[in-house]
């Protein structure tokens, strides 16, 4: 495994075409596209990596898949009446479908449905109560207390939220949203703007490997059953209007970010991820994905078939 990550790593330096690094949030413009992490947490509790493995960045999009465990736990299947579960086809912004859908965001992924998601998991709680507990969870997941919130990251989002703040209002005017519009978006820009590398991320989707167990404490966070559900959703929607794409060429359940990580999960074996800043046009991470492309097909992974 040790060899395949440095195969990987030292392929991906070789890339010229690296894609463009996410400008539309001012912080995220000034991270260095030359960088490439790659690490792999296995079920049998072995850590491999390669690259830049530890430097934390913005994991931005895939902490949708924390956000979308929490609220699962705290309302059950009752998160499905305000939050559907089919891919979209549309880019992660897109606006379009929620007036034809009476504001009901297709999938948890993408930024509507990310973003009422996060209404449910508040329950009348501020930002911050909030914040600490999305943050408490994704700590206990990944076993590190250090992981934080980048302020700057929140900050730059909050300040160039127009259009995330129209999906907001729009699902508000449809009845959708409980909480006040400015107070929900500030709790996902925070979300979004958690710092973690790719050994703490690999190790946080270690459980959605495993059946729902966490393995370094042996607890269940989630049943076998939702950890299944999760990678489904995952699979049909982790990478927006590109999910078609990715699922044809890695084969595995994934989630990526505007911050170039993405967060790949093979059920039995263990979780995989990769970071490079550059982006495709869909907003993935241009090397991520071919990343994974050669990881899985060297692993034969995918849950395809080899
Ligand atoms: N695809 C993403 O990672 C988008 C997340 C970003 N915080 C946004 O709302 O635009």
């Amino acid at each position: 495994m040790q060899t395949l990550l440095d195969d990987i790593t030292a392929a991906m330096a070789k890339e010229t075409e690296r894609g463009k690094v996410a400008d539309y949030i001012p912080e995220l413009a000034h991270v260095d596209p030359q960088q490439f992490g790659i690490a792999l947490a296995t079920v049998d509790g072995q850590h491999y990596s390669a690259g830049s493995a530890t430097t934390p960045f913005s994991i931005q999009s895939i902490s949708k898949v924390f956000t979308l465990t929490i609220a699962l736990g705290k309302l059950g299947d009752g998160l499905w009446a305000n939050v559907g579960r089919e891919p979209s086809g549309d880019p992660f912004n897109s606006i379009v479908q929620l007036e034809h859908e009476g504001g009901k965001p297709r999938n948890p992924f993408i930024n509507a449905g990310a973003i009422a998601v996060v209404d449910a998991i508040m329950m009348g709680h501020a930002p911050k109560e909030t914040l600490a507990e999305i943050l408490s969870f994704v700590r206990y997941i990944a076993d590190d207390e250090r992981i934080c919130f980048d302020a700057k990251v929140a900050a730059s989002e909050m300040a160039h939220r127009d259009r995330n703040a129209s999906l907001a209002h729009f699902m508000k005017a449809f009845g959708r949203l409980r909480h006040d519009v400015d107070k929900v978006l500030g709790t996902y820009f925070h979300q979004c703007a958690i710092a973690m590398s790719c050994e703490q991320l690999a190790h946080a989707g270690l459980f959605l490997a495993s059946d729902g167990v966490n393995k370094p404490s042996g607890l269940r966070v989630v049943s076998p059953q939702r950890a299944r559900r999760i990678n489904s959703l995952m699979m049909m929607c982790g990478h927006y209007d590109a999910s078609g794409e990715f699922a044809f060429r890695v084969g595995l359940p994934g989630k990526s970010g505007v911050g170039g990580g993405i967060l790949a999960i093979a059920p039995g074996h263990g979780a995989i991820a990769v970071w490079s800043p550059g982006l495709d046009e869909q907003g993935n991470s241009l090397l991520g994905v071919k990343a994974l492309e050669m990881f899985a097909q060297r692993t034969q992974w995918s849950v395809f078939g080899h």
